[in-house]
């Protein structure tokens, strides 16, 4: 007999036939208390799971006796509980490098449109405004030649230094949890403590992950340390970011403008007093998100199931030693 599995995201037809010729699978539309209730004994009898975007907690775990797997469809796995899968001994699968270089490509998008106004200019040509040769009050900054400080040299953090350093003759500065060679040898990376690289850096780029560590170590006292002409990106998580000490250092002009691919809260609320600045640019979480890149993360996600399921966690695994 197949093993059940619960799917919680839409996938592909192709990749939803494979899934099929494993496992038997009943769809779900999220993970909510309601939906688990109504499926109770699907949850039950499952021994993996699939999906992304949805807390996966130890209440969720109690309803799934039999879970042996669970596979991600991102990176990011600040949703799950790792210590409680650990407890549980139950894998936990994602997809690192499927979306690396799509999402240092949305990291550069931002730069050069906070930069340059792009939205914003934009904008303001679709309401008419284009009416005679434009002056300094559409005027933006350079990028190029700029110093670009990384707060998160992992993969995405080098396909960001890579495109900076080749296409924008930037010089890097990266603060990690430890010094990466690769960032250095082929960027000319220059390794920094937090403090350093918030004073120096012209364009300050987080693409970090959400830990407890990392919450909130963006607020007040690193946006007073920031340049007044600096440009703040976060395409990593929206909570390592204090979003109303943000948007004061934007009020009050401690900062030049930013470009958010992630919130505290997401959706971002209608009523975010960020949507009111002209000097910010907010995408709804988009980083990876194009067609090549989604379906080769939805399709890897289907691997990572059928591989932990028989065993095989030598790749994409958070916790192998529960195996
Ligand atoms: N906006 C979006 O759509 C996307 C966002 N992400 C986010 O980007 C994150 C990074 O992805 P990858 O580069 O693949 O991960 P990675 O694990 O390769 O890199 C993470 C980097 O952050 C550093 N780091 C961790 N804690 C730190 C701390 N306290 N201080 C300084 N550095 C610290 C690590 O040393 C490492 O260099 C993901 O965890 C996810 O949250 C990833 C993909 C898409
Ligand atoms: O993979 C992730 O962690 C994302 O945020 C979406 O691609």
């Amino acid at each position: 007999m197949k093993p059940s599995v619960i799917l919680y995201k839409a996938l592909p037809d192709d990749l939803q036939k494979r899934l099929e010729e494993h496992f038997t699978v009943t769809q779900v539309k999220n993970l909510s208390p309601d939906t688990v209730a109504q499926h109770a004994d699907a949850f039950a009898r499952a021994e993996g799971l699939l999906g992304s975007s949805e807390k996966v907690d130890s209440a969720l775990l109690e309803k799934m006796p039999k879970l042996r797997a669970t596979s991600t469809i991102s990176v990011g796995y600040d949703n799950f509980d790792v210590e409680a899968l650990n407890a549980r001994k139950v894998l936990l699968m994602h997809t690192p490098t499927a979306l690396t270089e799509t999402v240092a490509d949305t990291l550069m998008a931002l730069v050069l449109s906070t930069a340059r106004r792009v939205v914003e200019v934009a904008e303001r040509v679709k309401a008419g405004e284009w009416t005679k040769s434009i002056g300094p009050d559409w005027f933006g900054v350079d990028v190029h030649g700029k110093t670009l400080g990384i707060v998160g040299m992992g993969r995405i953090g080098l396909a960001l230094a890579q495109r900076a350093h080749f296409g924008f003759n930037m010089p890097i500065l990266y603060n990690a949890r430890r010094q990466h060679k690769e960032a250095e040898e082929r960027f000319n990376g220059r390794y920094c403590d937090l403090d350093t690289l918030l004073q120096e850096a012209d364009y300050v780029c987080l693409i970090l992950p959400l830990t407890d560590e990392t919450h909130h170590l963006i607020g007040k006292a690193e946006f007073a340390k920031m340049k007044k002409s600096a440009i703040f990106i976060n395409a990593g998580r929206g909570p390592v970011v204090d979003e109303k000490a943000l948007i004061a250092a934007l009020q009050n002009g401690e900062i030049h403008a930013a470009g958010l691919d992630v919130f505290e809260q997401e959706p971002l609320p209608v009523d975010s007093p960020l949507l009111t600045l002209p000097n910010v640019v907010a995408l709804p979480h988009i980083g990876s998100a194009t067609h090549e890149t989604r379906y080769s993360m939805a399709s890897t996600a289907v691997d990572n199931l059928i591989d932990a399921l028989n065993g095989k966690v030598e790749k994409n695994c958070v916790n192998p030693q529960v195996k």
